[in-house]
C-alpha cells in the first residue's frame, strides 16, 4: 500500500485529535497517512452569531472544496457539523463509533440551578438556547462563539454563571471539569458525538481503507436521526434535537423542534424493532410537522431571515 491518505482536517484542539484517531485507525490496518490541517471560515469569523452567516457547511466547506480540488483524499468532520446533503462527488465513507451524545454545563457554581435566582448562560447554539429557556424561562442566553478551548476561555473572562457544551468534544481533549453538569433532559443535535469521514466518490482506494472504520449502529442511527433534521429542513440553525438509541434490537428515537424563545415545543418519541428502523427519521418528522411542526418551522426560517 504505497499511496498515502492525505486527511483534511480542521485546525482546532478537538477537530485535531478526531483526525489523529482516524490517523491512527488508518495506520493501525497498514495505510500510510498524513495530516493536512486546514482553517474554515467557521473558525475564521468568530465576531458573529453562527445562525446570522447565513451559510450551511461552514465548517465543512473549506474542506470539500479541498477534497473536489485533489488536494486532500479525506476529510473528518463532527458529524453534527456536516450538512445533511453531501456536496456532488462527495461520499459518507466511515461513520465511527459514537461517544457519549449529552450536552454538559460547565459552571462557576450550579447552586443557581436550584433557586429562582435570573442567570445568564452561554451558548453559540439556538438548540441549546431554546431548551435552556424552555425549562429556566427566567435565564438569560448569550451568544457564544468559537472553537471549545475559546468558549472556555470566554466563559472564565465574562460574567455569566455557564456554558453549554457537547460532554463528548471536552472529554476528546480532556478539559472537561469535573463539576460539569450533565444536561441529560437537552435532547441533543442530530449526530452529536459522531465523527464522519468523508471521500470522494470515485476514490475506491479511500472508500475501502474508510469501509474498516465505519461503526454500522452508529451509521444507522445517525442516518436516522439526520434523516428527521433534513425532512424538517433544519439546516444547522434550527432549534431542533434528534437522538436514536440502539438496544436489544430495537431503536428509541426522540425527536424536538423549538421554537426560537423556547415558548413552544413539539416532539416525538417512538420505539420500533430495528427491522423497522428505515425510514424512521422521516416518519417521525412527517408526524411533527403534522401536530404544527411545518407553522413552526415557518416562523424559524422568517424570524432568522430578519436578523441576517
Ligand atoms: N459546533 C461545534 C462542535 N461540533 C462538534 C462538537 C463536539 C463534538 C461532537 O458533538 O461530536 C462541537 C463543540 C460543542 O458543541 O460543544
Amino acid at each position: 500500500m504505497s499511496k498515502i491518505i492525505r486527511i483534511g482536517t480542521r485546525d482546532s484542539e478537538l477537530a485535531l485529535w478526531q483526525a489523529t484517531t482516524v490517523q491512527q485507525k488508518l495506520e493501525a490496518l497498514g495505510y500510510d497517512t498524513t495530516l493536512v490541517p486546514t482553517k474554515s471560515m467557521g473558525d475564521q469569523v468568530l465576531d458573529k452569531p453562527l445562525y446570522e452567516l447565513g451559510v450551511t457547511g461552514i465548517f465543512t466547506k473549506t474542506l470539500d472544496v479541498a477534497l473536489l480540488k485533489g488536494d486532500i483524499d479525506i476529510a473528518v468532520h463532527s458529524m453534527k457539523d456536516v450538512p445533511t446533503q453531501l456536496p456532488k462527488g462527495i461520499v459518507q465513507a466511515a461513520v465511527l463509533e459514537r461517544a457519549i451524545t449529552h450536552d454538559i454545563l460547565v459552571h462557576k457554581g450550579s447552586s443557581f440551578l436550584e433557586s429562582d435566582q435570573p442567570a445568564t448562560i452561554a451558548t453559540g447554539s439556538l438548540r441549546r438556547k431554546a431548551q435552556w429557556l424552555n425549562k429556566y424561562p427566567n435565564h438569560k442566553v448569550v451568544d457564544l462563539r468559537g472553537n471549545v478551548n475559546t468558549r472556555l476561555l470566554k466563559l472564565i473572562e465574562n460574567d455569566w454563571q455557564g456554558a453549554i457544551f457537547a460532554q463528548a468534544g471536552l472529554e476528546r481533549i480532556k478539559l472537561l471539569p469535573k463539576d460539569a453538569v450533565q444536561l441529560d433532559w437537552m435532547i441533543p443535535a442530530p449526530a452529536q458525538g459522531a465523527m464522519l469521514v468523508v471521500a470522494k466518490q470515485e476514490d475506491d482506494f479511500a472508500k475501502e481503507a474508510l469501509g474498516n472504520l465505519n461503526h454500522p449502529e452508529t451509521e444507522l442511527a445517525t442516518t436516522i436521526e439526520r434523516e428527521f433534521l433534513r425532512t424538517l429542513e433544519g439546516g444547522c440553525t434550527a432549534p431542533i434535537g434528534a437522538l436514536a438509541l440502539i438496544k436489544d434490537k430495537m431503536v428509541y428515537f426522540e425527536g424536538v423542534v423549538f421554537s426560537l424563545d423556547g415558548k413552544q415545543k413539539i416532539d416525538i418519541k417512538k420505539e420500533v424493532k430495528l427491522s423497522d428502523a428505515l425510514g424512521l427519521g422521516k416518519t417521525c418528522a412527517a408526524e411533527v410537522l403534522q401536530k404544527g411542526g411545518d407553522k413552526l418551522m415557518q416562523e424559524i426560517r422568517n424570524e432568522n431571515s430578519t436578523v441576517h
